[in-house]
């Protein structure tokens, strides 16, 4: 039996070539990832540009000065991060992200990084037909958007930390409320939330924000599926 984390980081790992610029996304797998770079030698001759405190932590615990800051606008050759769900849409495949809480800086890295690369275990693939997927808001829009979500019968309900009272607060100071929504129409779906004054980010990742996904599983199986294209 492997481990399918360390399976698809391992893949991910290979995938980096001579790369020196990272992007990092957030959660266990990546820091898996994290572990294997650290082991072969990465961390010291690349710099890191991080998706979160968390990660950002990780990386500079091993290496001080591998972090890069998010404010230098230097541009990751290469984004790894992984997924909550992979959905299977009628345009094409759809990630759902932000099980961390970070999903608004992981957009931001996926949208402006050079080649980017989502990798989970195989039992991430989901083929209901409604989905959790979290909202990133603004504090003080909280209680109207959760009232407008709750009216559009999305079922909001507000994030909550360990043991703290209220709800997740994230890395950027606002707040987490987790949504339903049908899986058949999310990319339309996204749009119409990002224009409810107060949502900052969703955690939906439709096809112009990944090229390559990555599922691996127990029997340590991998599946490559490039964007706009099946694989295998
Ligand atoms: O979106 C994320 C964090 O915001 C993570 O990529 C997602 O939650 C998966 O986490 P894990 O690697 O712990 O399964």
């Amino acid at each position: 039996m492997y481990d399918p984390k360390e399976v698809v980081a391992k893949y991910a790992l290979s995938l980096i070539e001579d790369r020196k610029v990272i992007g990092l996304g957030t959660g266990k797998t990546v820091r898996k990832l994290i572990e294997l770079l650290a082991k072969e030698g990465y961390l010291e001759h690349r710099s890191f540009i991080t998706s979160s405190v968390d990660t950002d932590l990780q990386v500079s615990k091993i290496s001080p000065t591998s972090v890069i800051s998010p404010f230098s606008g230097v541009i990751p050759e290469i984004y790894i991060d992984s997924f909550d769900f992979l959905i299977e849409g009628e345009k094409g495949k759809i990630l759902i992200k932000g099980g961390g809480g970070a999903l608004l800086r992981e957009k931001v890295l996926s949208f402006f990084s050079k080649y980017r690369v989502f990798i989970g275990e195989t039992s991430k693939m989901f083929s209901g037909i409604a989905v959790n997927v979290p909202v990133e808001i603004v504090p003080a829009a909280f209680s109207l958007v959760r009232d407008r979500l709750s009216f559009l019968g999305f079922r909001p309900t507000p994030r909550e930390s360990n043991g703290k009272i209220g709800p997740l607060v994230t890395d950027n100071g606002n707040v987490i409320i987790d949504i339903y929504l049908p899986t058949d129409d999310l990319c339309d779906k996204e749009k119409e939330l990002r224009g409810i004054p107060g949502i900052v980010e969703t955690g939906i990742f439709c096809e112009n924000l990944y090229d390559t996904i990555v599922v691996g599983d127990e029997e340590g199986r991998i599946q490559v599926f490039q964007r706009g294209r099946d694989g295998s």
